[in-house]
C-alpha cells in the first residue's frame, strides 16, 4: 500500500498544539471520569497518543493492526474532534473491517442464561424432596441435617463444578476467558458480565488490556463481589430457617402467613378452647389405669419401655377463620418392648396426628413423650437412629428400585457389606414376595400395593427399636396381606410397635394390646379379649322367616331373655342382642329347633360379639357423650 510520510512526518515536526487540544476537548465530552486515554492511529508503524492531565504525549509503540478505524470512529462522536478527523482522512490506512462482536454484545445475557440452567435442576431436586416428604423420612431413619447438608452441598458442588468446567473449555475453545463465570449468583453474575463485556468492547475500540484487578473500583466489579459474598450468608441463612422453621414447606412460611392471617382475622376471644377445657372428662377406669401407670414412669424413669407419652396434646392453629383443632387431647399411654400396640379409631380422630408427633413430623403443644428414655423435644436427632416408620401415604423416589431404597436405609441404619445385602435381601423376600420381577423396577412404576410393602419393608430395615405404622395394609390384597402380617409379627420379636388401622381382623392378630381412640382421647384400652369381653356382653340373634312369624320370632327370644333388645329388623330378618349372663347357647339351640316344628324358618344364627362390635359401641358411645355435653 502506498503511504503518504510526508502529511504524518509534517504533523509530528509542526506539533499541532490547537488539534491536540481539540482531542481533549473532545474526549472530555466523551467521558469526563477519565483523565486517561490512548488513540492508536497507525501510520508505517503505530503512534499512540498519550493524554493523561490534558497533556499529551506521542509514543512510538509495536504496530497494532486494524485498531486505526475504531478510533477515528470514536473520536467522531465529539464535536471538537473536526481537526485529527480532517488530518486522518488524508493518512493512508490499511484496509479494514467493521467486527461486529456478536459474543460481546450478548455474551452476559448468554452466560448467565447457561449457568442458571443448572440451578432449576438443583432446586427441583431439593424441593421434590422436601414435598413429596422425603427429606422428613430419612430423617426419621437416622440421616441428620447435618450429613444431609453436607452430601447435598458437596454433589452439586461437584456437578456444578464439572459443568463450569465443561462451560469454560467450551468457552476457550471459542476463545474466550470466561474464569468468573464460576462466579454465582446470578443477578450478580450478569453484572459482572455485563461489565465485562464493556471493558472487551473498549478493548476492541481502544486497544486497552481488558478487565484488571485494578479496574474492580472504577467499575462496578468491586460491587458485584459484595453482593455475591452477602447473598451467600443471607442465602445460607435464609436455607437454614426454612429447613429448620419446619420440616413441612407449608410451615416454612408460617410466620409470613401468621402476620397476614392476623390482619384479615383479628383474634377473638378463645371461647371454644375455654369451653372444651373445662368439659368434665369422664375417663373410663382403663384408661385412667394407663394414666396412672405413666405417672408413676415419670417419677421414676426407665428405659425399660419402648414408648412412654405424658398427657400429650396436639393442637392445630387457627386457620382460614376456622377454630384451632385439637387432634390429641392429653394421651397417657405405654408401650412395652417387643409389644404391639393397635390404634383404632374412626376417621379424623387424630391416630396419624398422634403418630406425626411422635415421629417429629408435628410438634407437640404439651405434654411430653419418651422413646427408650429420649425426649422426642429434646432428643429428636437420637430418637431417629432406633426409629423405623410407614407413613399413611408412601414417601418413595419415583426413580429409584424397591432394592435401591433399601440398599439406602439400611445403610442410614449403619448396616454395611454382606450383611446390609442379606437384610436387603429378606427384606425383599418376605415383603415384596415375588421380588425377583419388582426388586429392580423404579418404584414410580409400582402398583400401589407393592409401594405400600416397599415402604413397611422400609420401615423394618435395620431392626429399629420402635417402629410405627400407620395403616400398613391399606391396598394390600388378601394374600399380600398376609405375607406383611408375618413380617410384622416377626418383627415384634426385637421391636415395639404402634400401628394405626381400619382393620378389625389385623388388630386382632397383630396387637398385644389395643386402645381406641376417638376425637383425640383415648376411650378404652386393653387386650382384645378383654375388650371383648368388657365391651360385648351379649350375643347377637339372628332369624329370618316370612313376614307373618315375625311376632313369633319376638316372642321366642322374650322368652329366652326378658333384657333382649332388637336392633334390626328388615323384611322378615330381625336381629336381638341378648346378655350374655341370661342364656345359655344349648338352651337357644334347643328354642330354634321347638320354632322350626311350628313354621319356618329360612335362616337363623349365634354369634358372640366381635371387635367390629366393641368398636361401634364406643365410637358411637363417646360421639354420644361429645354432642350432649
Ligand atoms: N395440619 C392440620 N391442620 C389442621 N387440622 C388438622 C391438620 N391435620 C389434621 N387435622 C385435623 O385433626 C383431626 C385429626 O386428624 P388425623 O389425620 O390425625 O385423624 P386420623 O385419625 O388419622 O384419621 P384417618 O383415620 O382418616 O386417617 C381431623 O379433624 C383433621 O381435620
Amino acid at each position: 500500500m502506498e503511504v503518504n510520510n510526508e502529511i504524518f512526518e509534517g504533523y509530528q515536526k509542526e506539533n499541532h498544539e490547537e488539534s491536540i487540544n481539540e482531542i481533549v476537548a473532545a474526549y472530555d465530552l466523551l467521558d469526563t471520569n477519565r483523565n486517561n486515554f490512548n488513540v492508536t492511529i497507525w501510520y508505517n508503524s503505530t503512534y499512540k497518543f498519550n493524554i493523561k492531565d490534558r497533556r499529551v504525549k506521542l509514543v512510538q509503540v509495536p504496530r497494532s493492526v486494524n485498531l486505526v478505524s475504531n478510533a477515528y470512529l470514536h473520536f467522531l462522536q465529539g464535536p471538537g474532534t473536526k481537526m485529527l478527523f480532517e488530518y486522518v482522512k488524508e493518512v493512508p490506512k490499511l484496509e479494514s473491517r467493521l467486527r461486529l462482536d456478536i459474543a460481546s454484545l450478548i455474551g452476559p445475557l448468554f452466560f448467565t442464561w447457561v449457568i442458571l440452567l443448572l440451578f432449576p435442576v438443583i432446586l427441583t431436586s431439593l424441593v421434590y424432596e422436601k414435598q413429596q416428604r422425603l427429606r422428613i423420612i430419612m430423617k426419621m431413619h437416622g440421616l441428620g441435617d447435618g450429613p444431609y447438608w453436607m452430601i447435598s452441598y458437596v454433589y452439586y458442588l461437584i456437578i456444578s463444578t464439572l459443568y463450569i468446567i465443561s462451560l469454560m473449555i467450551f468457552g476457550s475453545a471459542i476463545g474466550r476467558w470466561i474464569f468468573f463465570m464460576e462466579l454465582y449468583p446470578g443477578f450478580s453474575l450478569y453484572r459482572g458480565l455485563y461489565e465485562f463485556s464493556i471493558y472487551a468492547y473498549q478493548k476492541n475500540v481502544t486497544g486497552r488490556d481488558g478487565m484488571k484487578l485494578k479496574d474492580f473500583t472504577n467499575s462496578a466489579m468491586d460491587e458485584v463481589f459484595y453482593i455475591i459474598i452477602v447473598e451467600w450468608f443471607v442465602a445460607l441463612i435464609a436455607t437454614y430457617y426454612i429447613d429448620q422453621g419446619s420440616l413441612s414447606m407449608e410451615d416454612s412460611f408460617s410466620f409470613l402467613r401468621k402476620k397476614f392471617k392476623q390482619s384479615l382475622y383479628p383474634q377473638k376471644p378463645r371461647t371454644s378452647m375455654q369451653s372444651s377445657s373445662v368439659t368434665v372428662e369422664m375417663e373410663k377406669l382403663d384408661v385412667t389405669q394407663e394414666r396412672d401407670k405413666v405417672e408413676k414412669l415419670m417419677l421414676e424413669p426407665s428405659t425399660s419401655h419402648a414408648i412412654v407419652c405424658d398427657n400429650l396434646k396436639k393442637v392445630y392453629p387457627r386457620r382460614d377463620g376456622n377454630p384451632p383443632k385439637m387432634a390429641v387431647r392429653g394421651l397417657s399411654l405405654v408401650v412395652a418392648s417387643k409389644e404391639c400396640f393397635g390404634m383404632l379409631g374412626p376417621n379424623g380422630a387424630g391416630k396419624t396426628s398422634f403418630i406425626n408427633t411422635m415421629t417429629g413430623l408435628v410438634k407437640p403443644t404439651s405434654g411430653a413423650a419418651f422413646v427408650q428414655g429420649l425426649d422426642i423435644c429434646k432428643d429428636m436427632d437420637k430418637v431417629y437412629t432406633s426409629m423405623g416408620v410407614c407413613p399413611q401415604h408412601d414417601l418413595l423416589w419415583e426413580t429409584l428400585t424397591g432394592r435401591e431404597h433399601l440398599l439406602f436405609y439400611g445403610r442410614l441404619k449403619n448396616l454395611k457389606g454382606s450383611e446390609l445385602n442379606q437384610v436387603c435381601y429378606i427384606n425383599l423376600t418376605s415383603l415384596l414376595y415375588n421380588f425377583r420381577g419388582v426388586a429392580d423396577k423404579p418404584a414410580g412404576k409400582y402398583s400401589g400395593g407393592m409401594k405400600r410393602r416397599l415402604s413397611v419393608a422400609i420401615s423394618l430395615i435395620g431392626s429399629p427399636k420402635v417402629v410405627y405404622m400407620d395403616e400398613p395394609s391399606t391396598g394390600l390384597d388378601p394374600a399380600s396381606r398376609m405375607n406383611l402380617w408375618t413380617a410384622i409379627k416377626r418383627a415384634k420379636r426385637h421391636t415395639a410397635i404402634i400401628l394405626t388401622t381400619h382393620s378389625m381382623e389385623e388388630a386382632e392378630f397383630l396387637c398385644d394390646r389395643l386402645g381406641i381412640f376417638v376425637d383425640g382421647r383415648l376411650q378404652c384400652i386393653g387386650n382384645p379379649k378383654e375388650l371383648k369381653a368388657r365391651y360385648g356382653g351379649s350375643y347377637v340373634f339372628t332369624m329370618t322367616t316370612s313376614s307373618e312369624h315375625e311376632q313369633d320370632v319376638e316372642m321366642l327370644v322374650q322368652d329366652l331373655s326378658p333384657n333382649a333388645k332388637k336392633i334390626y329388623h328388615i323384611a322378615g330378618t330381625q336381629k336381638f342382642e341378648i346378655p350374655k349372663g341370661e342364656v345359655g347357647i344349648s338352651k337357644v339351640f334347643e328354642a330354634v329347633e321347638k320354632a322350626k316344628s311350628s313354621f319356618t324358618v329360612f335362616a337363623w344364627g349365634l354369634e358372640d360379639t366381635t371387635l367390629e362390635d366393641v368398636f361401634i359401641k364406643v365410637a358411637r358411645g363417646a360421639h354420644d357423650f361429645n354432642v350432649l355435653s
